[in-house]
C-alpha cells in the first residue's frame, strides 16, 4: 500500500450512482492520474490517498485509490479551491474570496468553531450563515462516513443514506452493532452488515449475530411468498447464511421469540415460525373476515328479482345464473368474493351490484390495490376508486417517520359496501389493514382473479380465502358472445386448462413470430416495436405498445431488452440530456417506472397549480429533463404529475422499454408483447403466461421458440407459498372464536 498527497487539479470522469472518479492529482513532483471510489472529490481539494499503482492498457499508468482521507488544506490557495469548488451550499466563488480575504488561513477553524464570526463578512447574513454552518456539517460528516465504510464496498449512495438516518451517531451506530444497518438501511442487507461485522471484529457466533441472520432469513423468505417457515427449514437456511451448529440457531429462535421479534405455532406436528407482523396479520384476516361475515347489516327490503329485471332493461343485457346468483349474495351476505377470468363478466356484475345498492340509497366504496388499477375500477364504473393505501389515508405515526395507516378499527372506512378488485395482488399485511379498518355492518365484496399471479408480498390471500370454504365465492365461468371474439381471452382460458392456443388466426388480436435464437428474438422483438406494430396499427411505439418478459436477467431479460430497445425508441441526440449511472443511461425522453411505492414523493403539475404526493409501485412516466447543475431527474407521470428524483433517489426508477410480468399485475395495456424462451422453469409457468397475457386489451404478439410456449402451458406447478391462512380459517370459525 502506498500514500500520495496532493491538490485535485482535474476531475476527468465522475460516476454520480457509485462514485467512481478519475482525476488528476498534483503534487509538488508531478501530475498522477488517480481511479477509485471518490465521490465527494472535487478541484482543488488537498487530498492523501492510499492505494497501489497500476498499468492500464489504454492510458497507462495509474494509481488505484483504496481510501482516501481529505487533508484539511492549510494554505491560502487550498482554502480558498476548497471553499470556491461548490461543495459548500451558500458558498460561491466570490463569497469565498470575500471570506478567506477576510479570516485568511484561520478561515476553517472559524467556520467550524466560530461560525458566528461569517456574518462579518458582507453579504452573510443570519439565514445564509446557518445554510453555511449546515451544510460544512453535513459534508464533513458525510465524508467521515463514505471515508470508513467505502473499504467496505458501501457506495457513496448508501452512505447518504446511512447519514440520512442516523446523521452525526452513523459511525457510532455501525460501530456498536452493524447489523442494524441490515434492518433500517432499504437495500443493505446482512451479507454487508455481517462482513462490517466481520472487519470490525464482531464474534461470528455471538447471539446478534445469529438472530439477525435468522431475522435475515425469514426476511428472504417473505420475498418467495412465504408468510412463515417450518422450524426445521429456517435452521436449514439460517445454517447456510450463519454456518454455525443448528443447536446455536435454536437458542437464538427461543431468545427471539421471547423478544416477541417472531411467534412459534404449532401445526400437527410442525413448529411454524412468523415474522411478528405477518403472524398478526394472518390471525387478524381470519378474525376479520369471519367477524364481518357474521355480523349483521341493514336490510335492503327489497325485491332483488324485480330490481335486477328493471336493470337488465336498462342496459339491454340478460345476467347470466352465476351473474345473477352474485348480485344476491352481494345483497344477502356480508362478505362476498367474486371471481373468474378474463371476460367472464365481472365488471358488469359489479356495476350492477354498485347500482342496486346505491338506488337504495347505500354508500358503495371502490378500491383497488394499484394505482392503475383502480384508474381502471374509476373508468369501467364510472364512479371514484381509491387505491386501497389512499383509501386508508397513509399518514405518519405521531412520534416517528413511520408511515401507517390513519383508518383502522378506531376510526373506520364510512361506507355501506366496499368492494375491492383485483384482490390477488394485496397481500397478507395490506388486507388485514384493510379489513380492520372496516365496520361491522359494512358489506365486503373482494373480486379478482385467482388464476392470476399471486401478489407480491408474502401470502396468497384470495386463493386461500376461496380455498378454506368458511366465506361466500361465485365463480364466474361462462365467456360472454363478445369476449369470445378475441382470442386474448379465449386463449387466456385454454391457457389456464392446459390446452394449446389458437395462433395467427387471420384479423384475430394473437400472434406468435417463430425464432430460434436469443438474439433473433431481441431483433424481432426491437423491429415490431420500432417499426411494424406502430405502422400497421397506427400506434405510439412508447405509450400503447408494452414488452413484458419473465425474467430481469439474462439474455432475453429485462435489462438487456430495455437497453436494445432504449437503443431504438430513444436514440441518443444532441438536444437529449443524458446521464451515466452505473451500467444505465438516463436520457430525456425515456420510459421510466417507479419500482417502490413512495407514498410522500411530492408531484406538481408543469403550471404548478395542482400538487400532490404519491408515486407507486408500477407507476409508468417520461423523463421529462434532466438538471446536470441540481443533480435531478424530472420524471413525468400521467402526462400531469411531475416528480423530481435527486441522483442518489435514481435507485428507485427503472427504464420500462420492457418490464417484468410480475410487476405488469393490475395494468393494462392495448398491445403486448412477450418474449417466448429458456427460463428456470418456474419461470416457464402457465400462471405467468396468463398473466402477461391478461394484460393485452386490444394484441399479443408472442416471439420466440414454440417449444417453450407449451412447455409454459402445461407447467401449473404453482410456486407453492408457505401459508396458514385457509386452514386458520377454518380452524378460527369451527372453534367459534370470533363470536365471542
Ligand atoms: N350477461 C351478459 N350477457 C352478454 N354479454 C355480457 C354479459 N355480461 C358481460 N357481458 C359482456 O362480456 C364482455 C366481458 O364482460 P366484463 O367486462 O364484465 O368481464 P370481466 O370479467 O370484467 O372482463 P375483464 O376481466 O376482461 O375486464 C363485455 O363485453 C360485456 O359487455
Amino acid at each position: 500500500m502506498e500514500r500520495l498527497e496532493g491538490m485535485i487539479s482535474d476531475i476527468v470522469f465522475k460516476n454520480e450512482e457509485n462514485g467512481y472518479t478519475i482525476a488528476h492529482l498534483a503534487n509538488s513532483m508531478d501530475d498522477i492520474v488517480i481511479v477509485g471510489c471518490m465521490p465527494t472529490l472535487s478541484v482543488g481539494e488537498s487530498i492523501e490517498v492510499e492505494g497501489k499503482w497500476v498499468n492500464h492498457k489504454t492510458y497507462g499508468t495509474q494509481f488505484e485509490v483504496s481510501k482516501f482521507m481529505p487533508v484539511i488544506p492549510s494554505s491560502l490557495e487550498g482554502i480558498y479551491a476548497y471553499l470556491a469548488s461548490g461543495m459548500i451550499h451558500g458558498i460561491g466563488e466570490k463569497m469565498a474570496k470575500r471570506i478567506v480575504d477576510k479570516f485568511g488561513v484561520s478561515t476553517l477553524d472559524i467556520i467550524q468553531n466560530n461560525p458566528e464570526r461569517l456574518e462579518e463578512v458582507e453579504g452573510i447574513g443570519g439565514k445564509k450563515l446557518k445554510q453555511i454552518v449546515k451544510s460544512y456539517e453535513e459534508n464533513r460528516e458525510l465524508r467521515n462516513i463514505i471515508i470508513e465504510l467505502s473499504p467496505y464496498g458501501i457506495t457513496p449512495n448508501y452512505c447518504l443514506k446511512i447519514y440520512k438516518k442516523y446523521k452525526n451517531k452513523s459511525i457510532e451506530v455501525i460501530n456498536k452493532n452493524p447489523y442494524k444497518l441490515a434492518e433500517d438501511i432499504r437495500g443493505i442487507g446482512f451479507k454487508i452488515a455481517d462482513e462490517i461485522a466481520n472487519k470490525i471484529g464482531i464474534d461470528k457466533y455471538s447471539d446478534d449475530r445469529i438472530c439477525q441472520g435468522i431475522l435475515y432469513a425469514l426476511n428472504q423468505s417473505l420475498g418467495s411468498g412465504h408468510t412463515y417457515l417450518p422450524k426445521s427449514i429456517l435452521i436449514q437456511e439460517a445454517k447456510k447464511i450463519l454456518d454455525v451448529e443448528a443447536s446455536m440457531i435454536d437458542n437464538c429462535i427461543m431468545a427471539l421469540a421471547y423478544d416477541q421479534k417472531i411467534h412459534l405455532e404449532q401445526l400437527n406436528n410442525q413448529q411454524l415460525i412468523y415474522l411478528m407482523p405477518y403472524y398478526m396479520s394472518e390471525n387478524g384476516v381470519c378474525k376479520q373476515i369471519i367477524k364481518l361475515s357474521q355480523c349483521e347489516f341493514d336490510d335492503l327490503n327489497i325485491d332483488i328479482d324485480e330490481e335486477i329485471r328493471s336493470l337488465e332493461k336498462e342496459e339491454n343485457i340478460k345476467l347470466a345464473n352465476n351473474q345473477v346468483l352474485a348480485v344476491k349474495e352481494a345483497i344477502n351476505t356480508g362478505v362476498l368474493v367474486i371471481t373468474g377470468g378474463p371476460g367472464t363478466g365481472k365488471t358488469t356484475t359489479i356495476n350492477t351490484i354498485i347500482k342496486i345498492f346505491e338506488n337504495n340509497k347505500k354508500k358503495v366504496v371502490l378500491a383497488a390495490p394499484t394505482g392503475r388499477a383502480a384508474k381502471r375500477m374509476s373508468e369501467t364504473s364510472q364512479r371514484e376508486a381509491k387505491t386501497i393505501h389512499r383509501l386508508l389515508e397513509m399518514g405518519f405515526a405521531t412520534d416517528s417517520d413511520d408511515l401507517m395507516f390513519l383508518k383502522n378499527e378506531e376510526d373506520p372506512i364510512n361506507a355501506d359496501v366496499i368492494i375491492l378488485d383485483e384482490v390477488s395482488m394485496v397481500d397478507v399485511l395490506l388486507m388485514y389493514s384493510m379489513l380492520r379498518a372496516i365496520k361491522p355492518g359494512t358489506r365486503v365484496i373482494l373480486v379478482g382473479d385467482s388464476d392470476q399471479l399471486p401478489s407480491v408480498g408474502a401470502g396468497n390471500v384470495l386463493k386461500d380465502i376461496i380455498e378454506s370454504n368458511v366465506i361466500n365465492v361465485v365463480k364466474l365461468n361462462e365467456i360472454f358472445r363478445q369476449a369470445q371474439e378475441s382470442m386474448i381471452v379465449v386463449n387466456a382460458h385454454k391457457i389456464n386448462k392446459g390446452e394449446p392456443l389458437f395462433l395467427n388466426s387471420k384479423g384475430k388480436d394473437f400472434f406468435f413470430i417463430r425464432k430460434n435464437t436469443n438474439e433473433e428474438i431481441i431483433d424481432e422483438i426491437v423491429e415490431i416495436v420500432s417499426e411494424r406494430l406502430p405502422k400497421f396499427y397506427k400506434l405510439d411505439k412508447l405509450k400503447d405498445i408494452q414488452v413484458l418478459a419473465s425474467m430481469r436477467k439474462g439474455d432475453v431479460g429485462v435489462t438487456n431488452l430495455n437497453m436494445a430497445l432504449q437503443k431504438s425508441l430513444n436514440k441518443p441526440e444532441k438536444f437529449k440530456v443524458e446521464e451515466n449511472f452505473a451500467k444505465r443511461i438516463f436520457r430525456v425522453g425515456d420510459k421510466v417506472m417507479q419500482i417502490k411505492n413512495n407514498y410522500t414523493k411530492k408531484w406538481e403539475s408543469e403550471d404548478r397549480k395542482d400538487s400532490g404526493e404519491g408515486i407507486y409501485n408500477g407507476d409508468i412516466g417520461y423523463i421529462y429533463h434532466i438538471d446536470k447543475e441540481n443533480k435531478k431527474v424530472h420524471v413525468l407521470f400521467d402526462q400531469v404529475k411531475i416528480v423530481d428524483y435527486t441522483y442518489d433517489e435514481l435507485d428507485e426508477l427503472d427504464h420500462s422499454f420492457c418490464t417484468t410480468i410480475h410487476k405488469s399485475q393490475g395494468s393494462e395495456f392495448p398491445v403486448v408483447v412477450i418474449p417466448i424462451t429458456w427460463a428456470p422453469p418456474m419461470l416457464l409457468s402457465r400462471n405467468l403466461l396468463y398473466t402477461a397475457v391478461t394484460r393485452a386489451k386490444k394484441l399479443v404478439v408472442l416471439v420466440g421458440d414454440v417449444k417453450y410456449l407449451e412447455y409454459m402451458i402445461k407447467n401449473n406447478r404453482t410456486n407453492d407459498r408457505y401459508s396458514n391462512l385457509a386452514n386458520k380459517l377454518n380452524k378460527f370459525k369451527q372453534e367459534g372464536l370470533l363470536l365471542k
